[in-house]
């Protein structure tokens, strides 16, 4: 089926042709690679997990989680990081080791953590008193011991844009430092036999390039850790440094190795440490978009195209905001390949809209690309992290299937949604019968 005198015809991802993809499953539709997942897990076992002794990683679920993507983590060594009840629980159905997930989130309700410590998660990172609260009667009702980390706020604000973005002081994420509520957790943690409080865990933010934020939160946080030790005997086991990691959208330029962000990272654990005569806890880090972004790419259908003389065409997709809201959200910027002639000329510059009843529709702005007919297939790229986990049924428009190669063969790992689905959790109440 595909066969290779396509290959130089159509654009090949991962070695299969997407012409023949969004043929066979329709369109629009994810396409991951689990090669290029292997790729990214290989290069943090070889440059963070294998360089540095007592280290972890745990993979961002929410970037991109179904159940074959914990199977797939699960193999190469990671752990997971989950931040809902829902997260966790397609990790439970997976069969993921619980003790190697990490319950994340600035608002877990009772029942989540009823159900992350009834399933023994790994961790628990409490965000603010209230969940310390809440934590503590469950764990003590079940009579068992949870392990623990604060998310601390380092009041570092993340380079990037704003709605992603959570180290600043202003952020609904975190224990601020200097506030009496981190003393106050940490008396109420060490006096609780239910609770073993093992570290800290702080974010900056998401999509980052610049390595020094993490510079800088870790000077805080070291010298929080000494502070802590000095005033209150306590030692830090567990250091989670977060994700965040950056990732190219772009062909001009590549993405950064982890080593980029994690050597420096890891220098400065061990200049701080000794300086401060601490020992090095454990490093935990948990990239999500560094892991998976790359590996995707979304097909779409070609439909109308509409020309405005001296203004603009658009060329309009069978999908849109509803399967990659980041253009809409963040001014994400995407570049796309005509699947079936990836080479041709690129005259025209043109936008990408969506099919959504909303003029921010828009997956690309002014992209340069070949003229284009109805019935051709654009493939955009690195649409692997935050599209699928981010998609919506706006418009009510069925959600699109995602297919995993792996081995040169496609497996469907999320069936498309039907018009069926979307009404399938529909009451008519009788009066309106
Ligand atoms: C607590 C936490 N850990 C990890 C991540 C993963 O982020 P990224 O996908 O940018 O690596 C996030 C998201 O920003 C987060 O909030
Ligand atoms: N959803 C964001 C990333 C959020 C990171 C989670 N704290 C994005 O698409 O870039």
């Amino acid at each position: 089926m595909y066969l290779q005198k396509q290959l130089d015809r159509h654009y090949i991802f991962d070695n299969l042709d997407t012409v023949e993809l969004a043929k066979e499953f329709g369109t629009p539709l994810y396409v991951i690679s689990e090669n290029l997942i292997k790729y990214k897990c290989s290069q943090i076992q070889n440059d963070f997990l294998n360089k540095y002794p007592n280290t972890k990683a745990a993979y961002a679920s929410k970037a991109f989680l179904t159940l074959a993507m914990c199977k797939i983590i699960e193999r190469e060594g990671l752990g997971l990081d989950v931040v809902s009840g829902g997260e966790l629980f397609t990790a439970i159905s997976a069969h993921f080791p619980m003790e190697k997930v990490m319950f994340h989130g600035n608002n877990k309700s009772f029942e989540e953590l009823e159900l992350a410590i009834n399933n023994n998660v790994g961790r628990i990172i409490v965000d603010n008193l209230y969940e310390l609260e809440i934590l503590q009667n469950i764990a003590k009702e079940q009579n068992k011991k949870v392990k623990i980390l604060f998310r601390i706020n380092p009041g570092v604000p993340g380079k990037t844009h704003k709605y992603i973005s959570t180290g600043q002081i202003d952020s609904k994420f975190g224990i601020c430092i200097e506030e009496e509520s981190l003393n106050f957790a940490l008396k109420k943690t060490i006096d609780s036999p239910n609770l073993e409080l093992m570290g800290f865990h702080f974010h900056i933010g998401s999509q980052l390039f610049d390595n020094k934020s993490y510079l800088a939160a870790l000077n805080i946080v070291t010298g929080l850790m000494k502070n802590l030790k000095d005033k209150m005997g306590f030692i830090t086991k567990e250091l989670n440094i977060g994700g965040g990691f950056g990732i190219s959208y772009s062909t001009r330029e590549k993405t950064k190795p982890i080593s980029f962000f994690i050597d420096p990272i890891m220098k400065s654990i061990e200049d701080n440490c000794s300086k401060l005569k601490l020992e090095r806890p454990t490093i935990i880090i948990e990239p999500g978009r560094w892991i998976i972004g790359e590996a995707g790419i979304t097909l779409y259908t070609i439909g109308s195209i509409k020309e405005i003389p001296n203004v603009r065409t658009y060329i309009s997709v069978d999908g849109g905001l509803p399967d990659n809201p980041r253009p809409a959200l963040y001014g994400a910027k995407y570049e796309a390949i005509v699947a079936n002639r990836p080479y041709a000329n690129r005259e025209l510059t043109a936008t990408i809209a969506g099919k959504c009843c909303e003029s921010g529709d828009i997956l690309i702005w002014d992209i340069n690309i070949p003229y284009v007919k109805p019935g051709d297939v654009l493939a955009v790229l690195n649409t692997g992290a935050y599209n699928y986990s981010m998609a919506s049924n706006y418009n009510r428009l069925p959600k699109p299937a995602v297919v995993l190669i792996s081995n040169g063969k496609p497996h469907v790992i999320v069936e498309r949604e039907k018009y069926e689905d979307l009404i399938s959790k529909d009451k008519i109440p009788n009066h309106l019968l």
